[in-house]
């Protein structure tokens, strides 16, 4: 780095700070902002001489926001240097072993949201202060009033500062952006900003409407004489704050990278977004005598997790056309490493959100990959635009088939029923795992035999000889075999496994199933109000499958008689207990997996619901309940502890 892009790169971090801080609307990923960030550190450190003070290593976050009425914390709010790697951590404490002897570590996540310091005076909340630039923060303790894992009045009568960050589960992130998309307006980045820009809303109703949630992570000025930072949070959780789902003192070294492992791979599971761990000397005299930098305690550094978003560019747009003849357009772009996948295309779901996204060919975006979901382009950058960018343009006609497509508004369909993409994405559909499960019958697979001309619907796969399968190329004596093999083995499969591999419009898996529990077989023969009756069912769904059976009757009977579906059984009547015949919802962590306790209590005959409301018996809950807990106690269902339903059925 040169003194004069030492002094371009200070300037473009403060504006990307600035659109992240002030704004709470990005213009770059964190990774980014992060690598530009330490190739400044690291030029300073070289250069002492030459550091601007308008640094962002000289300062913490941005500026009040105007508006709002300013209020200085009273003792100061810092950031946290950032460490990446083992090795960073080794150095790490390296350094905490020259200045002080003797020392354990506090783990805990890194939450992403906002900060935010609340004052309490004489056990009462009196005042909610954003971290700001550290010293002077904006005054939103109105709009914290609202927020219900924020304890208005504390059992403690001496004036503390609690520490701690606010943010949005990722549940709720997700309802909101719904909310926002039906409505046409533009989305969250993601649920840091949406944290950050929910808090500082002028209007606290809609602060409140946001469901937003403190953690507490740490104490500024406070009278406590409790020596370890962990008893000290103790004490605060004690006092009506939420825990945080995992923390842990650790000796050193090995504990630390075993409970940072544990975070990094458990981090999807958590209810709210972590985005790294943070280590803290326990020893608060200890922490004292290490004291800070110009920006960071040196008695704590964040552990980061490897970005799951990045920036990238988007180089074209392809199609895909979908079993039901949806087309589904699907960005390429340059290909980047996200957590050691790397990420080539991304789904952009439909047209419309082409259109919301403003999603050009070319453009900078923002991606993001996390679990199992297929990546999706978060933000677009249109900052970054040089004029060289491409709309995308609406599809007219089928680019599998070539037919005129039907254009909806939303969604865009080919309308041809023989499509070859259709015809084939609907025979891999049938063999997938939650229809029919035959193994070995993979996209390629299902290709070549429709090309080849021995498929051309699902039925067809239940006439395969081995002696056709072995003129396909690539097909050998024990893969054809094999193939045979599972396709034999599919007969006879549960009902609702038949039922869901039809591919009826809006009937998914558990549709799927309540129609085999209600009509067994003879679903084809249910009438629109016997459809209509079974719990969930709306019109849309009672007429799709009006409408295929209508279409299809005849392909739906020749199948049936050659898969030969086993009839569901018939549920024995659950003895008498406390839940049977009862609404439940499950939430929060428990001692097992929540699907195995649904089932449990399914054979209780309880009916297990996915959301609360007045019809409700019971929310059970285990650790880090969220939402639906606070949704039960505000409609005044009953809740439950997981022990506690243990015991009603002793
Ligand atoms: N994308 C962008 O354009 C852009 C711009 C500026 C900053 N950033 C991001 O922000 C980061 C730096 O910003 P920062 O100083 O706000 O935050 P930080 O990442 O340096 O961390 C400090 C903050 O972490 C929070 N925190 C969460 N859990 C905590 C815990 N258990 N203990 C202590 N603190 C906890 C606190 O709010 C604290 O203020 C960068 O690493 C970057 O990723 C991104
Ligand atoms: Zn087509």
């Amino acid at each position: 780095m040169t003194a004069e892009t030492y002094r371009e790169s200070v300037a473009l971090l403060n504006r990307y700070a600035y659109h992240y801080y002030v704004l709470d609307n990005p213009i770059a990923s964190d990774e980014e902002y992060d690598r530009l960030y330490h190739d400044v550190l690291a030029y300073e450190e070289a250069h002492a001489e030459a550091v601007l003070p308008d640094s962002p290593t000289q300062r913490v976050g941005g500026v009040p926001l105007e508006g709002f009425e300013k209020a200085a914390h009273r003792s100061r709010m810092w950031s946290l240097e950032d460490i990446f790697d083992a090795e960073g951590l080794q150095k790490w404490l390296e350094r905490v072993a020259k200045l002080v002897d003797n020392v354990t570590f506090y783990c805990e996540p890194k939450f992403d949201g906002a900060s935010l310091n609340l004052i309490y005076e004489g056990g009462r909340l009196v005042q909610a202060i954003t971290r700001g630039d550290g010293t002077i923060g904006e005054e939103v303790t109105q709009n914290v009033k609202t927020i219900r894992s924020v304890p208005l009045a504390i059992d403690y009568d001496g004036r503390i500062e609690i520490r701690g960050e606010v943010v949005i589960f990722k549940e709720e992130f997700d309802a909101i952006n719904r909310e926002r998309e039906a409505q046409g307006e533009a989305l969250f980045a993601n649920p840091r900003n949406a944290a950050a820009g929910s808090l500082r809303q002028l209007d606290p109703k809609i602060t409140a409407a946001r469901n937003l949630v403190f953690l507490p992570y740490g104490i500024g000025e406070n009278t406590l004489d409790i020596p370890l930072l962990s008893k000290r949070m103790e004490w605060i959780y004690a006092l009506g704050f939420r825990k945080p789902p995992l923390h842990r003192v650790c000796e050193g070294y090995d504990d630390i990278e075993a409970i940072y492992e544990e975070m990094k791979v458990t981090r999807d599971d958590f209810a709210m977004m972590l985005d790294g761990m943070v280590i803290k000397v326990d020893q608060v005299e200890a922490q004292e005598d290490m004291g800070y930098t110009v920006k960071n305690p040196r008695w704590s550094v964040a552990y980061k997790f490897p970005a799951i978003e990045k920036m990238t560019r988007v180089r074209d747009v392809i199609l895909q056309v979908g079993r039901t003849g949806v087309v589904t357009p699907v960005a390429i772009v340059e290909p980047v490493d996200i957590e050691g996948v790397v990420v080539e295309r991304a789904t952009l779901h439909n047209f419309d959100e082409i259109g919301r996204k403003d999603i050009h060919i070319g453009d900078h975006v923002i991606i993001l990959r996390s679990g199992d979901v297929i990546p999706k382009i978060i933000k677009v950058i249109p900052e970054r635009r040089d004029g060289s960018e491409r709309a995308v343009e609406r599809p007219t006609r089928c680019p599998v088939c070539g037919s005129e497509l039907l254009d909806e508004g939303a969604l865009i369909k080919c309308q041809n029923l023989s499509c070859e993409a259709r015809v084939v994405n609907a025979i891999i559909y049938f063999a997938s795992k939650q229809c029919l499960n035959i193994d070995g019958l993979g996209d390629k697979i299902v290709e070549a035999l429709y090309r080849a001309g021995l498929v051309k619907g699902v039925i067809d796969l239940y006439a395969l000889s081995l002696e056709a399968l072995l003129e396909l190329e690539g097909f050998k004596e024990k893969k054809s075999r094999n193939l045979l093999d599972a396709i034999e083995k599919s007969r006879g499969t549960a009902c609702w496994r038949f039922v869901n591999g039809l591919g009826i419009e809006h009937i998914g898996e558990v549709a799927s199933k309540q129609l085999c529990d209600t009509f067994g077989l003879d679903f084809p023969d249910a009438t629109e109000e016997a459809l209509l009756a079974i719990d969930g069912f709306g019109g849309e769904m009672a007429a799709s499958v009006l409408e295929f059976v209508r279409v299809n009757r005849e392909q739906i009977e020749a199948l049936r008689g050659v898969v030969q579906p086993a009839a569901p059984e018939q549920k024995a009547e659950a003895a008498e207990n406390p839940f049977k015949g009862k609404t439940v919802v499950l939430t929060g962590t428990m001692s097992r997996p929540r699907p195995e306790i649904k089932t449990d209590l399914e054979a209780l005959g309880a009916k297990v619901a996915g959301s609360v409301s007045k019809k409700t018996d019971y929310v059970i809950y285990g650790e880090d309940a969220g939402s639906k807990y606070d949704k039960a106690v505000s409609l005044g269902v009953a809740t439950l502890t997981e022990d506690a339903m243990k015991q009603m059925l002793q």
